[in-house]
């Protein structure tokens, strides 16, 4: 047999015999140089809701019927919460929440720090733990901070807790953001959607507001 694939990157895997030992992954953990993350002035103020960046969006979009319409709000410091209520639709196993759901659910609540330092920035990597099952009607309290900022690269973790926010700790993620411009959606983006984006003024000043205001 063949050596196993791993990813392309010879420095996460090395095969010994027929062991495949992985070593430490660093992409995780911000470099030595990395700077503690700044509040926007800004931001928006404790406790004031986030809003949603885009109403089709999966995660937090009032305008997306298949959504799970999370309603983010400011932390007191570079951190956002939000709850997360699972319903019947958000199942994989019988009464039981798909881990693909959280790990939307974390990912969108990560995504919302954008808001708190005022740069858009998107999803490169997250890495998901699942502690407990998370059963359907649960209340999931999530909280997600930056970390580390290195250049472009974001550095943040989100937990998910059962019943409260000093309840059990159901999942968390470690994760890194990476900062875009709005190009990178204007470039990617299904040509409808961009152009019903485009047009609508909130969110070209909504997407913009970041970069006039740095
Ligand atoms: C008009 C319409 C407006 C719409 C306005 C909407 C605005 C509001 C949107 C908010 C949305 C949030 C929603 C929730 C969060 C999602 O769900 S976001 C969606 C899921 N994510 C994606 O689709 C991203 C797909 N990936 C990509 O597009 C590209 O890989 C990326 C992430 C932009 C990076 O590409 P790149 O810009 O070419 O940067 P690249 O040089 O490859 O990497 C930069 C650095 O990051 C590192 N890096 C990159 N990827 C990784 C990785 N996976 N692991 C480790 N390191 C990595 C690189 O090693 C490099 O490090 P350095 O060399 O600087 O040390």
């Amino acid at each position: 047999m063949g050596p196993a694939w791993h990813g392309g990157d010879p420095a996460l895997c090395t095969a010994v015999g027929s062991a495949l030992v992985t070593a430490p992954k660093t992409s995780l953990t911000p470099p030595p140089g990395a700077l503690a993350p700044q509040r926007h002035p800004e931001a928006p103020a404790p406790g004031e809701p986030i809003g949603s960046h885009y109403d089709q969006c999966f995660g937090c979009g009032t305008g997306q019927p298949h959504g799970l319409h999370l309603q983010a709000r400011a932390g007191e410091g570079v951190n956002v919460i939000a709850e997360f209520t699972v319903t019947p639709d958000h199942q994989g196993a019988p009464g039981l929440a798909h881990g693909g759901v959280l790990a939307s659910a974390l990912d969108e609540t990560l995504g919302a720090l954008n808001w708190m330092m005022h740069v858009i920035s998107v999803t490169g990597r997250l890495e998901t733990d699942f502690l407990r099952p998370v059963p359907v009607e649960t209340v999931l309290h999530l909280d997600a901070q930056v970390r580390a900022v290195d250049g472009r690269k974001i550095y943040c973790s989100a937990t998910g807790r059962i019943g409260g926010p000093d309840g059990p700790l159901a999942v968390r993620a470690d994760a890194l953001f990476i900062e875009v411009k709005v190009e990178h959606f204007i470039d990617n983006g299904r040509d409808e959607e961009i152009r019903a984006a485009m047009e609508d003024p909130d969110q070209v000043r909504r997407a913009r507001a970041f970069e006039v205001n740095p």
